[in-house]
């Protein structure tokens, strides 16, 4: 955990502190602060409207055809919602009530556990907030592990439920990740032994790692000139969301635009990642996402970022190339590619793209 990609890339690439340190939302009730006025474009088409057009797919994991329905899924949205994944409702709704308290307390408290420009870990804006000129209407809590010490400076006699409930939940989505990415793999026709890395030996650094990220988007005096979450792709092979019940959250699909990810209740949000792009070849899709705001609801939501062992380099599968689709991606390691995003943000792929860097032998 000390020299995980995510920590190496953030003392790599250090985060100016006027792009961690929040606003005091709760002061700012009334009116948007111009620091936080967002000049949203009109070029996208409207949202869609959700009883007449097609949206995110739901796949139940007991279905029978579920390897066909996720392919189907990954190529057409990189984004699917799933059920019947195991997870106790229970552990949901703790989940949800310990990251309300942490984010209902006071800023001067919530500061006590700020991230330092060079961790990744506590509280502070979202890392992509240095690629803007205007400031997001959101906040998160990152985590790896408990985080007993960023914990026990915001409650400094009483963190271990919020403890004990994160790191039961990061056990939970380990395994349920590491299932659906198996699922993935299958429905590509490819085998456990085309993919050993993904269950490396326990012991020495050769292990998956993950974050958990706490999101939080406070009612907002003015949504409709405010960014929540900026459209983005997600640094991760896949990533599994939980968003409660409030709305929000769009993908972006072709010929369609921006859709609406409806929530439904006890469902989570497979979400395919950047490196689950570069293995594929391309063909399941990061999408793109973001996060709109509303006046009435406070909107919280858990994501669990799932990367490779440190060490291991991603490169498109052997099965997903021909001649007539050469690897599109020069191997990379999470840390490589973390790195690349925290410079060229939605232009990393283009960095790593065979034809610019190498020629082929
Ligand atoms: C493992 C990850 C995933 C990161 C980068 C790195 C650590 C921080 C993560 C997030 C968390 C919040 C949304 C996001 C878009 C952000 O700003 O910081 C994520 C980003 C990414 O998916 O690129
Ligand atoms: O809040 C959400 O639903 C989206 C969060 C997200 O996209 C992220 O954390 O990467
Ligand atoms: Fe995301």
């Amino acid at each position: 955990m000390m020299n995980s990609s995510i920590s190496e890339s953030f003392k790599s690439h250090p985060v100016q502190l006027n792009r961690i340190i929040p606003l005091d939302f709760k002061a700012h009730a009334i009116k948007l602060p111009d620091s936080h006025t967002w000049t949203l474009s009109t070029d996208n088409p409207p949202p869609v409207d959700p009883f007449t057009s097609e949206s995110v797919p739901v796949i139940d994991l007991d279905d029978p055809n579920v390897e066909s329905l996720t392919r189907h899924a990954c190529e057409q949205w990189g984004m699917f919602q799933v059920t019947n994944h195991g997870i106790r409702i229970d552990l949901l709704i703790e989940l949800e009530f310990q990251t309300r308290r942490l984010f209902s307390l006071p800023l001067e408290q919530k500061l006590h556990a700020v991230r330092s420009p060079e961790d990744f870990a506590g509280y502070g804006l979202p890392r992509i907030s240095t690629f803007f000129p205007k400031l997001m209407w959101s906040e998160g809590f990152s985590i790896m592990g408990s985080q007993v010490e960023h914990a026990s400076k915001l409650w400094p006699n009483d963190h271990t439920k919020f403890c004990d409930v994160m790191e039961e939940y990061e056990r939970e989505m380990k395994d349920l990740t590491e299932r659906i990415l198996g699922l993935m793999l299958r429905s590509l026709g490819l085998t456990s032994e085309d993919v050993k890395w993904l269950k490396p030996k326990d012991g020495g650094s050769r292990r998956s790692e993950a974050l958990l990220h706490l999101n939080s988007y406070p009612v907002c005096p003015d949504p409709s000139h405010a960014m929540g979450l900026a459209p983005h792709t997600d640094s991760s092979l896949l990533t599994l969301l939980y968003q409660s019940c409030t709305n929000g959250l769009q993908v972006h699909k072709e010929n369609i635009g921006w859709a609406p990810v409806h929530p439904i209740a006890g469902a989570l949000v497979v979400n395919v990642g950047d490196l689950m792009h570069i293995l594929s070849n391309g063909r399941f899709k990061s999408p793109m996402h973001q996060v709109l705001l509303t006046k009435s609801c406070h909107r919280i939501s858990m994501a669990y970022f799932y990367g490779p062992p440190v060490d291991v380099k991603i490169s498109p599968l052997m099965n997903m190339i021909d001649h007539k689709h050469p690897a599109l991606y020069r191997p990379v390691t999470w840390k490589e590619y973390l790195d690349a995003k925290a410079m060229h943000f939605n232009q990393a792929f283009e960095f790593i793209r065979n034809d610019v860097h190498i020629s082929n032998k």
